[in-house]
């Protein structure tokens, strides 16, 4: 079933169209991401679906309500985590779960919030000293305290480190084991690619394409490459038989593989029935960020 649907949405800052025509639809229970360059459009077009910006045309459903309506239905269905959201410096982490909850009805229980997000430690610190993944996963806390059926995210791991960036992945993945509905603004591939089920590509307003990401990159090129270093002397021509390959070279002492489907594990497979290990497998194939360059002509990240 459908959650979210978002249909021919436009949005225009005076004379600027941040976002010329985006449709997309989010099934329950899916992770689905947003990825596009800086400037694409995403973050307009989750405002628009979260309520805090009036759209110019189109159509927003989340579970039957029209974000730029009912505000006030959305709030009980929606939890935002926004780029710009911030704290008073001095509040502290107690206090900001606390007056949080004290907006909605029948709010989540707040300390078992904070054990989610792995900041019950933390309970007494003030905003202000919390470190950049902590308040990340602070904001994600706040965002869950209505018990949202749909948790929109906005470029969460922006500026962290790769341990906190993963801690928060780890976060996102257990949002959506405990039932909820995730929409995730990003601009890292990585991450799309870790977390999402389903993404959409943003380019200048519009969806350029939307699919799993693994959909995404094998429409664009199914070309990949192993290479290794072969632990005894290979008759090629043990691998040019493989269907799965194209062509082999040799690269000093490593071979290089070139082919599509299943090359990796045609090739081990190959080399242990003649007793050959390959050391040093390396294997390389396309990514999101090489979909997004076939299929809009610009790189993700410039
Ligand atoms: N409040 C605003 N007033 C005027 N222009 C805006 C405003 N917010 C965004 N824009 C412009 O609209 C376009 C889309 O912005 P938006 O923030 O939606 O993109 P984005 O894909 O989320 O990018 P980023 O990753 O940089 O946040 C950009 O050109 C931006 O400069």
């Amino acid at each position: 079933m459908d959650l979210i649907e978002v249909t021919n949405l436009r949005k225009s800052y005076k004379d600027h169209v941040a976002v010329e025509d985006v449709s997309f639809s989010v099934e329950e229970g899916e992770i689905f991401g947003i990825l596009g360059p800086n400037g694409a459009g995403k973050t307009t077009t989750v405002e628009c679906v979260s309520g805090l910006r009036r759209r110019d045309g189109g159509q927003i459903s989340v579970a039957g309500v029209d974000p730029g309506r009912d505000r006030d239905r959305l709030r009980r269905i929606l939890g935002a985590q926004l780029q710009s959201s911030q704290l008073p410096d001095r509040i502290k982490v107690w206090e900001a779960m606390d007056l949080y909850a004290s907006f909605y009805p029948d709010p989540a229980d707040w300390p078992e919030l904070l054990d989610l997000v792995g900041l019950t430690a933390k309970r007494n610190a003030m905003f202000a000293k919390l470190s950049g993944g902590q308040r990340q996963r602070l904001s994600v806390a706040l965002a869950l305290v209505g018990r949202p059926r749909v948790a929109v995210l906005d470029e969460l791991t922006t500026g962290l480190d790769p341990q906190a960036r993963r801690d928060v992945w780890e976060l996102v993945e257990r949002i959506r084991a405990d039932g909820v509905t995730v929409l995730l603004v990003t601009h890292f591939m990585e991450e799309a690619e870790r977390l999402c089920d389903r993404v959409a590509l943003i380019d200048g307003g519009r969806v350029a394409a939307v699919d799993t990401p693994a959909g995404l990159v094998a429409a664009v090129d199914d070309e990949q490459e192993v290479s290794f270093r072969p632990s005894s002397p290979v008759d090629e021509a043990i691998l040019l038989a493989l269907p799965e390959v194209r062509a082999v070279e040799r690269s000093g002492a490593r071979l290089v593989v070139r082919g599509s489907g299943n090359l990796a594990p045609a090739v081990t497979l190959a080399l242990a029935e003649h007793q050959i290990v390959p050391t040093d497998l390396r294997i390389e194939q396309a990514n999101l960020d090489d979909a997004f360059l076939a299929i809009t002509g610009k790189k993700l990240i410039p």
